[in-house]
């Protein structure tokens, strides 16, 4: 069963109804007399495969999901490296960038700072309160790499709840994709007369504040077991507010903790690679990331428990991290440094600014780059054969998206360290042939983390997400890779296997709410591994 939002005008505004549960089948008499299951599958795939661009594909998509739900769920689940590319990076990116003129219907919930004041009675308005269980919140400032999209940000919150239902097993009714209106400084989408916004720029971080504080108590009061992931907020307000709410509320930022974990995940895999390949100790990885906003700083963050679960300290572990930023190396004498950047600013150089990336690579010899940096080609071909040059094996992981910002291709990468590479990016890259061999590209998305991490905080019912958890979740990723995964190199599982993967994930959560004490369904408590297991499993919906 789904909800199904049914747009209704009351007054001349356009509310939403939920209309009445579908049957599982439409009755006899109003389907053709021999549509089949198999075959509809059959017809549907032909449907999405015969559309013309990728953005007709996600209309079509999105449509389906709406009014065959259990068929979109079973395609997506079916063939899952085909449908996310759609539903979600990089296609989803363009379905932001053009939503005010593709919208249809209503799929969501929207909040807008005209609603200051009143947001309970917004919230009233979703129609299955009780059920609500995940809620992906975007104010649009930050969509992907794409910048400031405004209210067009809501497929964004929209394809993450439809990865939690493919993925984790999540029911379809209890997730809500919300998009905050409060307003938009894009110019382009100010004057367009399509646009669905506010007209006007974006408000001021006290008064956003204001509406944070209303908008999280009241989520809180209306849906009492709802766990919130912030999502593609503006780097300072990432911080700001997942700093005022973790403690207050179950809520997570994907961007910081999400992407921290699941590159961490990808890196624990290729740095046993890596350090086989040129005999040095784990613990002698340099990390070089090329950006340094919430998805840098956030994964930054995350990799120093690389480091000090193989034993380094505290500082030794920062001091394995380098960060640069539009100008250039992060140090602390540079000048003044925006307050996320500050505690991995270098204190061991002091010269003038190291502002080239190929610069920064000679003076830092990293083991790793991370690209976050929303520069599509930074890792240009120098920079990538110097890498080569420093390490046997470099771990190059360009991670923006979408894909047409992705620091370099997988090609490039390959072509430019003759294949010796180990490699994951944001948006999915092809396989390829090299010299005979099939090299895979990994995809170090948080869309491997959030499914799992939610499952297991929902299941748990935790009162807030620790830094323990987020952690759990990424050692579990790391730890889900099967013999044969391991022997093609891989860095993270297919994605085919995401609800095993995620079952894994979750059960690896709860444990560590357990430990934390922030679980509130002590039952799970008494239960071994296997049961725990078994019992996540038993709660993932089927389509
Ligand atoms: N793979 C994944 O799962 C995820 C990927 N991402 C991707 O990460 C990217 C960054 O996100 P986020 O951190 O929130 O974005 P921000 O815009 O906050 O950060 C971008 C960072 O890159 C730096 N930067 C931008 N241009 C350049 C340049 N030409 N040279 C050097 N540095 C540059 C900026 O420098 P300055 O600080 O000086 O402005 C800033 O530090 C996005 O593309 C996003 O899609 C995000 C989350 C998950
Ligand atoms: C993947 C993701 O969350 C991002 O690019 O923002
Ligand atoms: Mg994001």
């Amino acid at each position: 069963m789904t909800i199904v939002l049914t747009p209704v005008w009351q007054n001349g505004v356009q509310k939403l109804k939920m209309a009445p549960q579908p049957p599982p089948r439409p009755q006899h008499g109003l389907t053709p007399p021999e549509l089949d299951d198999e075959v509809h599958e059959t017809r549907c795939m032909t449907q999405l495969r015969g559309k013309v661009s990728d953005i007709e594909r996600y209309i079509y998509l999105s449509a389906l999901k709406q009014h065959d739900p259990h068929m979109f769920y079973r395609l997506c689940l079916k063939h899952m490296a085909e449908f996310t590319p759609i539903i979600y990076t990089p296609t989803v990116g363009q379905a932001c960038q053009e939503y005010s003129h593709n919208y249809r219907r209503p799929e969501g919930l929207f909040a807008s700072i005209k609603d200051k004041g009143k947001i309970k009675s917004v919230l009233r308005a979703w129609p299955k309160i009780d059920d609500a269980r995940i809620s992906v919140v975007t104010d649009g400032s930050r969509i992907l790499g794409l910048g400031d999209l405004g209210i067009n940000g809501m497929p964004i919150s929209i394809g993450k709840l439809s990865l939690y239902v493919a993925g984790a097993g999540i029911r379809p009714q209890s997730t809500i994709p919300i998009c905050l209106d409060l307003g938009t400084n894009t110019q382009k989408y100010l004057d367009d007369p399509l646009y669905l916004g506010m007209r006007k720029r974006r408000v001021p971080t006290n008064e956003m504040t204001e509406f944070m504080d209303e908008f999280m108590h009241e989520m809180s009061v209306q849906f009492p077991k709802l766990l919130v992931q912030f999502e593609d907020f503006s780097t300072d307000h990432a911080f700001l507010y997942l700093e005022r709410y973790r403690n207050q509320y179950p809520v997570f930022n994907d961007d910081i903790q999400g992407t921290g974990a699941v590159v961490l995940s990808g890196f624990i895999n290729a740095a046993r690679l890596a350090s086989a390949a040129s005999g040095q100790p784990l613990t002698d990885h340099r990390i070089l990331f090329f950006g340094a906003g919430s998805a840098g700083v956030g994964v930054a963050m995350q990799l120093m428990s690389f480091f000090t679960l193989e034993g380094l300290s505290e500082e030794e572990a920062r001091n394995r991290i380098y960060l640069v930023d539009t100008q250039g190396l992060v140090y602390a004498s540079r000048g003044e440094l925006a307050e996320h950047k500050q505690y991995f600013a270098r204190t061991d150089y002091t010269g003038p600014p190291i502002k080239n990336l190929l610069d920064v690579v000679e003076y830092v010899r990293p083991t790793a780059l991370m690209g976050l940096s929303t520069t599509s080609g930074a890792f240009s071909p120098d920079v990538i054969q110097t890498m080569a040059a420093l390490n046997p094996l470099p771990i190059i992981f360009p991670l923006s998206n979408p894909v047409k910002l992705s620091e370099c291709t997988f090609e490039d990468a390959v072509r430019f360290t003759n294949g010796k590479v180990l490699f994951a990016s944001g948006s999915p890259f092809h396989e390829l042939e090299h010299r005979g061999q099939m090299l895979y590209p990994g995809q170090g998305n948080n869309m491997y983390i959030f499914p799992g991490l939610g499952l297991g905080a929902i299941l748990a019912r935790c009162s807030s997400v620790t830094d323990s958890m987020v952690e759990a979740s990424s050692l579990g990723l790391a730890n889900s890779l099967t013999p044969e995964e391991e022997d093609m190199n891989l860095l993270y599982p297919q994605i085919e296997r995401i609800r095993e993967i995620s079952a894994f994930i979750a059960m690896q959560v709860i444990r560590a709410a357990q430990t934390a004490g922030v679980d509130r369904n002590a039952d799970l408590r008494r239960m071994s591994d296997s049961e725990l297991l078994a019992f996540v499993t038993s709660k993932m919906w089927n389509p």
